[in-house]
C-alpha cells in the first residue's frame, strides 16, 4: 500500500467530512464514499431500486457527460494521496476517474462550490472493477474540498483523501483549545505498538464507541511499557489532560505519565499516575512551559480511548 495511507484520511466522516453534493445517486447514496471501514456486500440483495451497494452509485447515463461528487474535508489540508476503491462494483464500475481540489473560504453552498475554481489533483485515470487504486498527489497547496469525477458513470465504494491537516486555528486566538486534537492539526508521530488499532484513534473527535475506536496494543511480555508521541497542533502550554480508558475493561493500563518535549528539553507534565478501567480521567497540569510534543506513557500496556490536552498556543 502507498506510503501516504499512513497519514490521516482528511475526508473521513468521523473526522467531520461530508459529501455535500453529487450529480446523481440513483442507485446508492453518496454519503457512503467517506464512511469508515471496509465496504461490505451481500450478493443478490435487491431493494426496489436494484442491488444494494455500500458505496456511491449513479444510474446508467443515456446522454453524454460524467458524474461527480463534492466532498468537504473534515479538516482542510495538504493532500498527499487519494484512494479510489471500487470494491464490489464489477459490471458497473466507472472505467475512468479524476479528482480535483479547491480551497474555499467560509462556509460555501453547493452552488458556490460548483462555480468555484478547481485544480486537478489526479488526472483522468483508468480504474478496474472491485479494486483499490492509490494515486499520489504532488501539490503543496491547502485544500478544503475535493471533487471526484467518474467517466462516464458507475459505482465507487470509498474515496480516501490522505494528507496533512492545516486547520485555521486563528479562530482560537486568545482562547483555549485541545492541543492534541487531530482536527486541530495534531498527529501521533511515533508509537511503541499499534497491533490492534491505530494510535491516531486516541486523538480523533468525539467519544470512542467501543475498544476498536480507541488505541489498543498487544500484551507486552518484555517488562517495558507502551507509549505514543503526539505532535501538538502548535507549540503550546498544556493545562488539563484528559486520559480516557473508556471501553478498556480488562486491558486498561495501570498507570499513565506525560512528558512534554520542546527541542532537546524533556519536561515532566504528569508523574506516573494510577488509572481505572473504563473511566475518563482529568488531571490539571501545573507545569506551564510551552512544548511542541507530548509523550504519553502507559504502564505497562493496553491502550487508551482518547487523549485530550487542553491548553493555549504559545
Ligand atoms: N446488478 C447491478 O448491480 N445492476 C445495476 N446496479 C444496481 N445497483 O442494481 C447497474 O445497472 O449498475
Amino acid at each position: 500500500m502507498a506510503g501516504f495511507t499512513a497519514l490521516p484520511d482528511l475526508a473521513l466522516r468521523t473526522l467531520g467530512g461530508s459529501v455535500v453534493a453529487a450529480s446523481d445517486e440513483s442507485f446508492a447514496e453518496k454519503e457512503s464514499l467517506i464512511r469508515p471501514g471496509r465496504p461490505g456486500f451481500q450478493a443478490a440483495t435487491f431493494g426496489s431500486k436494484g442491488q444494494l451497494y455500500d458505496g456511491w452509485e449513479t444510474r446508467r447515463r443515456r446522454e453524454p457527460g460524467h458524474d461527480w461528487a463534492i466532498v468537504r474535508l473534515g479538516v482542510p489540508g495538504v493532500i498527499r494521496g487519494v484512494l479510489i476503491d471500487t470494491a464490489w462494483f464489477t459490471g458497473n464500475y466507472p472505467p475512468y476517474a479524476s479528482v480535483e481540489g479547491t480551497a474555499a473560504g467560509g462556509h460555501p453552498s453547493p452552488a458556490e462550490l460548483q462555480a468555484a475554481e478547481w485544480t486537478e489533483l489526479v488526472p483522468r485515470s483508468g480504474l478496474r472493477g472491485d479494486a483499490e487504486h492509490a494515486f499520489e498527489v504532488a501539490d503543496e497547496r491547502r485544500y478544503t474540498h475535493v471533487r471526484l469525477t467518474i467517466h462516464p458513470d458507475g459505482g465507487v465504494a470509498r474515496l480516501r483523501v490522505h494528507g496533512e491537516a492545516r486547520p485555521d486555528l486563528s479562530v482560537y486566538d486568545g482562547l483555549g483549545l485541545d492541543l492534541a486534537a487531530l482536527q486541530n492539526g495534531a498527529l501521533v508521530t511515533a508509537c511503541s505498538d499499534d497491533f490492534y488499532s491505530s494510535p491516531n484513534n486516541a486523538i480523533a473527535p468525539g467519544l470512542a464507541r467501543h475498544q476498536a475506536e480507541g488505541w489498543e496494543t498487544a500484551r507486552r511480555r518484555d517488562g517495558g511499557n507502551d507509549w505514543l508521541v503526539i505532535r501538538l497542533a502548535g507549540r503550546g502550554r498544556v493545562r488539563l489532560a484528559e486520559i480516557d480508558t473508556t471501553n478498556l475493561l480488562f486491558n486498561a493500563p495501570g498507570a499513565v505519565s506525560l512528558t512534554g518535549l520542546d527541542g532537546d528539553r524533556e519536561i515532566g507534565l504528569l508523574p506516573r499516575t494510577r488509572l481505572q478501567p473504563d473511566t475518563p480521567h482529568r488531571f490539571r497540569i501545573e507545569h506551564t512551559d510551552p512544548v511542541t510534543h507530548v509523550r504519553v506513557d502507559i504502564h505497562p500496556d493496553g491502550g487508551l480511548a482518547r487523549v485530550r490536552l487542553h491548553g493555549h498556543l504559545a
